[in-house]
């Protein structure tokens, strides 16, 4: 398989460096939009085929494979089936935006504390829906965070902007942080984020390169700390679905493809190059 089309020239530096000495990078990934293809019930959502093959081919010969996702670190486990699948038993899944932590070694999950603005959150939520007219908005409720879902309202997009202000109003009033994210707002615990959990992957591992897959805003954390290791020496290749439309995302990429089939074409290149080093 042919090297992807690399549009940058960190992009490229950060390929060869990943080929050159794959035992010190990370692999890491968004799993909506970005292993798995979009879905209205976020419970269907399941790895594209060839997904988690890709992950565990690079499994053997990298440092780290990750899976960074807004989800609960064990929804996300069960949604892709890793445990099932053979080749992933060093992964880890960072859910909850970082909040939490899953390693395939352990089985375990380690958590920070929920702050209690969360099931406050809880508690107001259907009246704000029913006072906006929305009251049949889909609400997940992922203990740790919510999020609201517009894409099966009749009107998602009208939905999405008319729920913007009173969700935001009600993360600062429980001092939770609002997560807009494709056709969903999320209220989660502060002080996490994809960029901070990534630092700390990046740190605990002693990683010197790494390459990131996302399709969505809660994906730009991820990359400008990327962007910012790289300003001390990191080599590294960002990866864009156009699953979400995030133009701040795609514009940021050093590779943009435009579905989850694209990560995976892109992360089996990886593998070959590696392969005929
Ligand atoms: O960080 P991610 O793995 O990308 O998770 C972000 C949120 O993704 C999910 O919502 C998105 O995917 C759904 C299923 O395809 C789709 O219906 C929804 O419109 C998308 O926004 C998930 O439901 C959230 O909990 C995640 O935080």
């Amino acid at each position: 398989m042919s090297t992807p089309v690399i549009q940058t020239d960190l992009g490229h530096a950060g390929w060869q460096a990943i080929v050159a000495d794959p035992a010190a990078a990370v692999i890491a990934t968004d799993f909506d939009g970005t292993l798995s293809p979009l879905v209205e019930d976020p419970a269907r959502a399941r790895p594209v085929d060839g997904g988690l093959d890709a992950l565990a081919r690079l499994a053997r010969s990298v440092r780290q494979v990750a899976i960074v996702t807004g989800r609960p670190a064990l929804v996300a486990t069960e949604l892709t089936g890793v445990t099932a699948h053979a080749g992933l038993a060093s992964l880890v899944v960072l859910g909850h935006y970082g909040l939490e932590q899953w390693d395939a070694a352990t089985g375990k999950v380690t958590s920070d504390a929920v702050p209690p603005g969360v099931a406050v959150a809880r508690e107001r939520i259907p009246g704000i829906l029913q006072a906006a007219g929305l009251p049949d908005a889909f609400v997940e409720d992922k203990e740790s965070s919510l999020a609201v879902h517009t894409r099966r309202l009749p009107d998602p997009t009208g939905a999405f902007d008319r729920l913007r202000t009173p969700l935001t109003e009600l993360a600062d009033a429980t001092e939770l942080r609002l997560e807009p994210g494709n056709l969903v707002l999320e209220l989660r615990p502060p002080g996490v984020d994809k960029g901070i959990a990534l630092r700390r992957l990046l740190e605990s591992t002693g990683a010197q390169s790494i390459l990131y897959a996302g399709d969505d805003l809660g994906d730009l954390a991820a990359f400008r700390a990327i962007e910012e290791h790289r300003k001390t020496g990191m080599n590294a290749v960002l990866l864009a679905t156009r699953s979400s439309g995030a133009a701040d995302l795609i514009a940021a990429a050093d590779i943009v493809v435009d579905d989850p089939t694209g990560v995976v074409t892109v992360l089996t290149a990886l593998s070959d190059a590696i392969a005929a080093r």
